[in-house]
């Protein structure tokens, strides 16, 4: 009912270079896809297209079986949520509500239906006659919420909806915002967020857009799969630098040999570590970057280390981070580790390096495929919970 594809997308807006790319995606019913990327990548860009609020240069769109390219907005069966609330000022919450259904020709009995339920289920129905002014943030951001619910649509489109919420609404928002997409059986959800962290919690899938002056395909798709796909197989090291948090330290090194389940690299510090990963498709001598996740990396004598100095340290309480010379004196190898850790700058400590756990990427930044299975990396187990009956 509102499957989601794009074929060959393309924007551009006069002649700047492209916003948009060739972008091809199939966005399942009922499923959360979360864009994501950096600043200026093109994510709002791409969710406006799929509104209707941008027109699409060439390429293809269709909801549900039907091509969208020329059919307005209030045609298209979707209902969008905007990081800016979008309020009417002068109407109440419950008008607020009923007035995309009032423009609809939907029966009043229907219209107190529908907003009382949607009230219901965000809490707003104390609120249903202050105006937006008389409300906090959270609560303008519920009522727009409502507003989509309430026009029961195919598609929810949400662009950066918890951008302007402090970090405990963000939180409690981001668990209702799921919980809506759970209790609508048949509706999909596209969710627009910078914040890698709100990709991987909410997301069934993740579109990780290009971007920067590094990548030459701007405004492309770099990764389209489930966030652990993204988290422990990154296809490239755009993917594995935006995805996880610090991001992954990238140790460059040359390849000494390869089988088809281990690679062997003598680091640019002289030392060789081994990485379960099929490096064969490159001669040894190929220049390769390791990449080492900081909640993967400790500090410890296991089986494979290195020897590193301290540079300094950052206690959060629950963890600590621990900034390593790593020979790239603008960028410290940063390790996670437990809370009560410490250590002091100048002091050498064996920073371990488990085969399973590195990451290998050729010279243009490619990643070479891990050998580690699936079952190994929790990557098999079903991310979410089923959904649960349709909201009715
Ligand atoms: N009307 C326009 N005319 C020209 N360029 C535009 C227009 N709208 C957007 N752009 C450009 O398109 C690119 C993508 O913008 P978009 O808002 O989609 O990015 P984004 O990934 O959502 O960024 P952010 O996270 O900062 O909101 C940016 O470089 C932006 O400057």
């Amino acid at each position: 009912m509102a499957r989601i594809e794009l074929k060959k997308v393309f924007k551009a807006y006069g002649d700047h270079p492209p916003v948009i790319r060739d972008v091809n995606l199939d966005i399942g019913t009922n499923e959360f896809c979360v864009f994501v990327g950096p600043s200026g990548c093109g994510k709002s860009t791409l969710l406006r297209m799929v509104a209707g609020l941008e027109t699409i240069n060439s390429g293809e769109l269709r909801i549900g079986e039907r091509v969208m390219n020329d059919v307005a907005p209030a045609q298209r069966g979707v209902a969008m949520v905007f990081q800016s609330y979008a309020l009417f000022p002068h109407m109440t919450v419950y008008e607020n509500m009923a007035f995309g259904l009032r423009l609809s020709k939907v029966d009043e009995a229907s219209i107190q239906r529908r907003v009382g339920d949607a009230a219901r289920i965000l809490q707003l129905e104390p609120l249903l006659q202050r105006l937006p002014k008389a409300l906090s943030g959270g609560q303008r951001q519920r009522v727009a919420i409502g507003r989509a619910i309430v026009r029961q649509p195919g598609v929810f489109l949400f662009d950066e909806p918890l951008s302007n919420l402090d970090a405990a609404l963000r939180v409690q928002t981001r668990f209702e915002i799921a919980k809506i997409h759970r209790d609508f059986g048949k509706a999909s959800t596209v969710y627009v967020t910078h914040d890698q962290v709100e990709a991987m919690t909410l997301a069934d899938r993740i579109v990780l857009l290009n971007s920067g002056p590094a990548v030459a395909r701007d405004g492309s798709v770099a990764q389209f799969g489930a966030p652990l796909e993204l988290y422990h197989r990154p296809v490239n090291k755009f993917v594995a630098g935006f995805i996880g948090s610090p991001k992954m330290n990238f140790i460059d090194g040359t390849l000494q040999a390869a089988t088809a389940d281990l690679a062997t690299v003598v680091l640019n510090t002289g030392e060789t570590v081994q990485a379960r990963v099929n490096a064969s498709r490159l001669s040894a001598g190929a220049k390769v970057t390791l990449g080492l996740r900081p909640e993967d990396a400790e500090v410890g004598t296991a089986s494979q280390h290195v020897l590193r100095t301290v540079q300094w340290q950052e206690r959060l309480g629950e963890s600590t981070y621990l900034y390593l010379d790593s020979g790239a004196p603008s960028d410290p190898c940063v390790v996670k580790a437990p809370g009560n850790s410490f250590a002091r700058a100048g002091e050498r400590v064996a920073l371990s390096m488990p085969p399973q756990h590195l990451h290998l990427f050729d010279a243009d930044g490619l990643a070479l495929p891990r050998t580690i299975a699936n079952e190994e990396l929790s990557l098999s187990a079903p991310v979410q919970a089923p959904a649960s009956p349709a909201f009715a």
